[in-house]
């Protein structure tokens, strides 16, 4: 058994460029996409097509979307990860550190800074900042924090909080930092979720015949619904919708921030955005529950470039809202999951 005093918490992000200067960008870029979870082809094909083509291609682009949100204080995702970071520790009286997937902070900075504050450390508590599983997200965060966990030797147990995508707190949050915004005028909603290669469910599926090949495979009841990202942005969209009390034909499902020729999962924001006002849908909320700190995705690519398409094929007004950051609905759920294990495994 382990006492509460000899518990840390580790919440894990995936990250940001150091700066917005092309050599930052192109560094973080290069450990993201060098990432055999996100870019899933054999290693020299990865390495000539990553650090040959396509970082060397998106570096300056990418860098100049950076600078349009950059922050003074940093990249909106790590200030908002650091003051996720404070709101969780004032409410919890065990040590909470942050790390990042890629760039800074380094998951063995998070462990050594945890065991700094407690040299009696004996578990630590990784919540990884995905609602959703998917190989990209959760399963390469927590699964490259354990590699660094085991190669360091480290004594203390870890303990990795599994996908929320359904849980009630999360949910329930997701639904209050939507509801003032329903009040204003809106013909529908939209739940953008970042994509991922259609191809990547099928390999994800742990039955190997369900997903993406039986008819309506995400409410069709299967094993492999516990690693498929599509079955659970599905069940998000589904509970916060029936938690507000939207009408089916009120609101939909899309996926955004497609990289590559490959085919990813559909329909695509993009797309979406220039066709919903041609459909009437001219007043346009949208929500991104698989961002849960605001990052590149949300305000440029939905806030900035996602508005100028509505707008310029006829829509009248879009808002996107903002994801849940310090929420305190959310900074509760976060300290209820936390609670929730160390209930289970503490004196
Ligand atoms: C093959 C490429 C990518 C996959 C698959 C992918 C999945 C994925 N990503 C997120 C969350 C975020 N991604 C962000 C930025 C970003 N994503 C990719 C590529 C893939 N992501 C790139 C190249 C970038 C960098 C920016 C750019 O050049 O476009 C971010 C924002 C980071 C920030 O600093 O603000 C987030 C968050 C999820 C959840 C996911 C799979 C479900
Ligand atoms: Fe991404
Ligand atoms: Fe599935």
């Amino acid at each position: 058994m382990v006492s509460k005093s000899e518990v840390g918490i580790i919440l894990m992000n995936l990250g940001s460029p150091d700066s917005t200067a092309v050599p930052d960008v192109k560094r973080y870029l290069l450990e993201f996409l060098m990432d055999k979870r996100v870019i899933d082809y054999p290693w020299l094909f990865r390495k000539i097509l990553i650090e040959g083509i396509i970082v060397p291609r998106r570096a300056e682009k990418s860098a100049e979307a950076y600078s349009s949100i950059w922050w003074e204080d940093g990249s909106p995702l790590i200030v908002l990860t650091k003051q996720l970071q404070a709101a969780v520790q004032h409410d919890m009286d065990v040590p909470v550190e942050i790390a990042m997937r890629y760039g800074n902070p380094h998951p063995e900075v998070a462990f050594d800074n945890l065991l700094k504050k407690n040299p009696q450390l004996r578990e630590v508590i990784l919540l990884p900042l995905y609602p959703h599983y998917a190989m990209s997200s959760y399963e390469t965060a927590a699964e490259y924090a354990k590699e660094i966990y085991k190669k360091k030797k480290y004594k203390f147990k870890l303990s990795v909080i599994p996908p929320f995508y359904d849980e009630p707190a999360y949910i329930d949050a997701i639904a209050e930092s939507m509801r003032p915004f329903l009040q204003q005028r809106h013909d529908y909603v939209l739940f953008s979720y970042h994509g991922v290669p259609e191809r990547h469910i099928r390999k994800g599926d742990v039955t190997g015949h369900h997903c993406m090949k039986v008819t309506d495979c995400c409410h069709v009841k299967s094993a492999a619904h516990e690693f498929c990202y599509r079955h659970q942005v599905t069940i998000t969209a589904e509970l916060v919708a029936a938690k507000l009390g939207l009408p089916r034909e009120k609101w939909g499902i899309s996926f955004q921030s497609r990289l590559g020729r490959e085919e990813w999962l559909k329909p695509y924001t993009a797309g979406l955005l220039e066709t919903l006002p041609k459909e009437g849908k001219k007043n346009l909320l949208v929500v991104c529950p698989a961002f849960v700190s605001d990052c590149l995705e949300t305000l440029e690519e939905i806030a900035v470039e996602g508005k100028h398409s509505f707008m310029s094929n006829g829509g009248d007004s879009f808002t996107m809202i903002p994801c849940l950051n310090v929420h305190p609905m959310w900074v509760n759920a976060i300290v209820k999951y936390c609670n929730q294990i160390m209930q289970a495994e503490t004196v």
